[in-house]
């Protein structure tokens, strides 16, 4: 794995940002990316090549500046020519089963206990899942290399240890698209049954009563229905509501307006959002921002009496303050098909509220999705097994070693200016595209750019979604998000033993958090070189700066005078943040400088706002690398 892990990159969105000017860009809301269309083309990559091994093995290998054994024996990943064995252990459509019997021995054996799974992957090729089945680092321990291929029979990879896998030379797949209709439909179905008491009427007439008045419900015509995350599920459910006569407003700080527009969904900031709704219906991913954006504070903003449908994950909710929601009738009611704990445990006061409707995880469960599913998840399986790379792997992209060896520092260049550049992206426009200029001393011919691109959209996408970026799902992932990224070559006066001089991205049509990032043509600029081995940003918007991108790094502005290394430096000392480099440049004598500031430790809030108190401060910016 890379040195910023999945988990550290989640945690960039913690970013701390101030402007002193009025006419500073603004900070208020997260990065939007644009989701048109990609300017990539998928290229395919095979698995038997033997000259090819996974990336996260390689960027681990990066970290320590070795090839270590484990990922040398990655390098040849060949599959026995005799008949795979593949596991099958949750229930799996019979179309997708027949495509597995057609291809190798198919095992179908649900419901296994934990040891009985580790007892019996050792003799398996391939092992498919769905949601309820954990496949951690003890069963790719069990499996002592044999296992080749996990697949996920649906979005959600949270019960895979995707580490674990790459680190024993294991390919992820999952199939993405297959029940995204049958979760929409999922939520539609939560959203009228709970308005209309649905579930509570039936269990009162099957237990002999006839409660008409008790069970009068509430009607969704002219309703508004908010719908938090607007992607794939959410837009479906939109659309459908739409059909219902509602009202739909979204939030989704990363879709472009225009996507939500063409469906006449018009999209607003998360308080506007969960304000003005009658229904809130939940459809981002579980990512460390969102663990529990649906708590005490978050209630409190909601219109009385609003109500709550979740076929998103369960995670995403304060289980005990929607409890207290419901008991103050902040909340009315909730639908919830997902759970912090599945299955929840059998005295759960969430699931035993009278005023909740709840379903055991169905959002995926129709015959048309699992069969779906089934068939998508089977080829990706049977292509990999076969020696081919699947466009909805998750992990183990393939690159040839040589150029991984040569490119490993200016891999991690390129996901640091990624992460950088969606770090520094605000405002509510969305992100048009994005630009990546190399300069390099070699011919652009002989310069094998893919991996640096993933690694650039790895950088930006992942600290806002739950999207594993890897080179073989990076333009799938960057295309299906509808992010256009270009890429120019320039031939400069460089040394052609070095692949790369510097990489640079112009994020062009957005604002910024910190107005200093946008360069004189008006984009969001940053460049970087590979110093000594060690990537550095050399250049913010229009300001030349020179810092290692370790840790985390404070981009300051200032009026220059003397003594602000010291002020800055004193109250980043006395709070305990080791600063590991710093550089300082300036456009015009007495006027204005940028100090670029790299910290060992994530200074806590009060730190950063005594910075942003000095006086000659004008604007700075937190950001995580
Ligand atoms: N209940 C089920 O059986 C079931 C079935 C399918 C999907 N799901 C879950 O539903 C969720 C959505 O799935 P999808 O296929 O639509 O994924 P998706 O990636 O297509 O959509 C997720 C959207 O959420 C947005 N988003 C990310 N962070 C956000 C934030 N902080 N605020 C608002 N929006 C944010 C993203 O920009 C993206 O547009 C996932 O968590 C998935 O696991 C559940
Ligand atoms: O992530 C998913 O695809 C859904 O949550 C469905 O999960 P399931 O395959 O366990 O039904």
């Amino acid at each position: 794995m890379a040195s910023s892990s999945a988990k550290s990159l989640f945690s960039s969105t913690h970013f701390a940002s101030f402007h002193r000017s009025s006419d500073s860009n603004s900070n208020t809301n997260s990065p939007v990316l644009p989701f048109l269309q990609s300017s990539i083309s998928t290229s395919s990559v095979s698995l038997r090549n033997s000259n090819l091994i996974p990336v996260r093995s390689v960027l681990k290998t990066v970290e320590s500046s070795e090839l270590d054994a484990r990922s040398s024996d990655l390098v040849d990943p060949t599959f026995p020519n005799d008949r795979s064995t593949i596991l099958v252990a949750e229930k799996l459509g019979e179309a997708g089963l027949k495509l597995l019997r057609g291809f190798g021995n198919v095992d179908c054996a649900y419901d296994l206990s934990p040891e009985e799974l580790c007892a019996k992957i050792s003799s398996c090729d391939a092992l498919i899942v769905r949601s309820g089945t954990k496949v951690n680092r003890q069963v790719f321990e069990a499996a002592k290399g044999r296992l080749k291929v996990v697949g996920r029979a649906g979005v959600g990879i949270d019960n895979v240890d995707l580490q674990a896998a790459t680190e024993f030379g294991c390919l992820v797949v999952n199939a993405p698209t297959a029940n995204t209709i049958a979760a929409a439909e999922h939520g539609i179905a939560l959203l009228t049954a709970m308005a209309r008491n649905v579930a509570q009427a039936d269990a009162s007439m099957k237990a002999g009563k006839w409660e008409r008045s008790k069970y009068v419900g509430v009607s969704l015509v002219g309703k508004t229905l908010a719908v938090m995350g607007f992607g794939k599920v959410g837009s479906e459910m939109a659309r459908r509501a739409k059909g219902l006569g509602m009202q739909v407003i979204a939030h989704d700080p990363y879709t472009p307006v225009d996507r939500a527009r063409a469906i006449g969904v018009e999209l607003v900031s998360f308080n506007q959002a969960i304000s003005t709704a009658d229904f809130i219906s939940l459809h981002m991913p579980l990512t460390p921002t969102t663990t529990k954006l649906f708590n005490d504070d978050t209630f409190g903003l909601m219109k009385k009496g609003a109500r709550l449908i979740n076929v998103g994950r369960g995670g995403l909710i304060d289980e005990d303050a929607l409890i207290k929601a419901l008991d103050n009738g902040v909340v009315s009611q909730a639908a919830l098909d997902v759970f912090v704990e599945e299955p929840p445990p059998q005295d759960s006061k969430l699931v035993q509220h009278k005023n909740v409707t709840v379903t055991p995880h169905l959002g995926a469960s129709t015959k048309e999705a699992q069969e779906g599913v089934a068939i998508e998840i089977a080829e990706a399986v049977v292509g990999a097994l076969n020696g081919e790379l699947s466009a909805t792997a998750v992990n183990a992209p393939m690159v040839a070693p040589e150029v991984l060896t040569e490119l490993a520092p200016y891999v991690i260049l390129a996901e640091k200016l990624g992460r950088l550049a969606v770090q520094l992206v605000g405002g509510g426009k969305g992100i048009k595209s994005i630009k990546v200029v190399y300069r390099s001393g070699r011919a652009p011919d002989d310069l094998d750019t893919r991996l640096l691109r993933a690694m650039i959209t790895k950088g930006i996408i992942e600290p806002i979604s739950d999207s594993h970026i890897n080179l073989v799902n990076a333009d799938f992932t960057a295309k299906q998000k509808g992010l256009r990224i270009s890429e120019e070559r320039v031939l400069v006066d460089a040394p052609p033993e070095f692949p790369v001089e510097s990489i640079q991205i112009l994020v062009s049509n957005v604002e910024s958090k910190f107005g200093s990032a946008v360069s004189e043509t008006g984009e969001v600029a940053m460049e970087g070189k590979v110093k000594y081995g060690v990537p550095h940003l050399t250049r913010v918007g229009w300001f030349d700066v020179d810092v290692s991108l370790e840790g985390n790094l404070i981009l300051c502005r200032q009026v220059d005078q003397p003594g602000m290394i010291g002020r800055v430096g004193n109250i980043l000392g006395e709070n305990n943040v080791n600063v590991n480099f710093m550089s300082v440049g300036r456009t015009v004598r007495k006027k204005r400088a940028i100090m670029a500031i790299g910290v060992d430790e994530v200074p806590t809030k009060d730190t950063l706002a005594k910075i942003g108190q000095v006086a000659a401060v004008e604007e700075f910016v937190f950001l995580n690398l």
